[in-house]
């Protein structure tokens, strides 16, 4: 959602009531979605957003008890904000329904499985609104106790700032059913609001990029020169539908695959893609495995595993003109 010159002045001019927890930001009635963030400023691809510290966490077995008694432990200003945040599970009761309506996870969970070990709820970063095309991407900075919000691409002052709360790579209708399921809304953003020939071309391309994750996510390239095309067919249809935070994990294959058949050049063009596609979703901590292999991609463990070949890197023209 952008929104225009004067609504960012009827909303700024509600800023004064609303008391915004970051500088940049502000939370304000989004229409259809109940309260939402609005960026103040343009935000930089990869740029932190928000560094927020929990108002407290749970464990993954929890209940209504434990949250009760953590929240016991919290100062009042913190269990009024939390009282004051969205309970879409209300049959869940007050408190263990709002707690579960608003976690976000202190660790890492990933494509593999990984579930991180606590929740926490934040009093600003729980105000996010899902987006199917999401602008932002969370991550948790153990060392510094906070979730960082970083932006996933550059977000325009007046921009409702988006996170993914499910799945994205699937049809509307399954999106939607499993956010109906999981939250309890009907999803209204700018992806779920297409229609016709549009629609059919957004989930025709949800549907080749969730077959190629699954597949690339198991190794399943076949043969090396399939897998770089693909990976190159999949970087065009994240761009296409606006979801960069999928783009790291398919320059692994295109670098997997160019690595084992000692295309260097190429490779090395991959890692620096995978870098930066990393850096801006997850930070320089985190991509600095990329690092290491932009300066030495030969170091990469599966190198030279295969016959040597030439391929490609991401952004050859090459892959336009075979139709990837
Ligand atoms: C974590 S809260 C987000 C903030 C919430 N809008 C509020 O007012 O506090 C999740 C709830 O926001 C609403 N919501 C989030 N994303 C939405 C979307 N794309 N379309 C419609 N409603 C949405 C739903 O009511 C959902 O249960």
């Amino acid at each position: 959602m952008y929104l225009g010159e004067s609504h960012r002045r009827t909303a700024r001019h509600t800023l004064t009531d609303l008391s915004p927890t970051a500088d940049d930001l502000y939370i304000t009635d989004v229409p259809g979605k109940g309260k939402g963030i609005i960026a103040l400023r343009y935000f930089q691809r990869g740029e932190t957003v928000l560094a927020e510290p929990p108002l407290f966490t749970q464990g993954l077995v929890r209940s209504a008890a434990s949250v009760r008694a953590a929240l016991a432990q919290c100062p009042p200003e913190a269990q009024h904000a939390f009282w004051e945040l969205h309970n879409c599970h209300p049959a869940r009761g007050s408190a263990l329904g709002t707690f579960e309506t608003n976690v976000l996870p202190c660790g890492a969970n990933d494509a593999h499985g990984r579930v991180a070990p606590r929740g926490g709820v934040f009093a600003t970063a729980a105000r996010l609104n899902h987006g199917c095309a999401p602008n932002v991407n969370n991550a948790w900075d153990a060392a510094r106790g906070v979730l960082v919000l970083r932006a996933l691409r550059d977000i325009a002052a007046g921009e409702e700032l988006t996170l993914g709360y499910g799945a994205l790579l699937a049809r509307r209708e399954d999106r939607r059913a499993e956010l109906r399921a999981k939250f309890g809304f009907e999803c209204a953003c700018e992806v779920c609001v297409l229609e016709g020939k549009a629609r059919a071309a957004s989930d025709a391309r949800r549907e080749c990029l969730a077959a190629l994750y699954g597949a690339h996510l198991q190794g399943a390239y076949g043969d090396p020169f399939d897998g770089v095309g693909e990976a190159a067919l999949a970087l065009r249809l994240l761009r296409e539908e606006g979801l960069p935070v999928y783009e790291s994990s398919f320059c692994y294959s295109g670098f997997h695959c160019c690595a084992a058949v000692s295309d260097y050049v190429s490779a090395k063009a991959w890692a620096v893609k995978a870098f930066e596609a990393s850096r801006a979703a997850f930070g320089e901590e985190h991509a600095s495995y990329w690092k290491g292999l932009v300066a030495n991609p030969n170091s990469y463990a599966d190198a030279g595993s295969l016959g040597r070949r030439t391929l490609a890197g991401p952004d050859s023209p090459l892959w336009s003109v075979l139709g990837f």
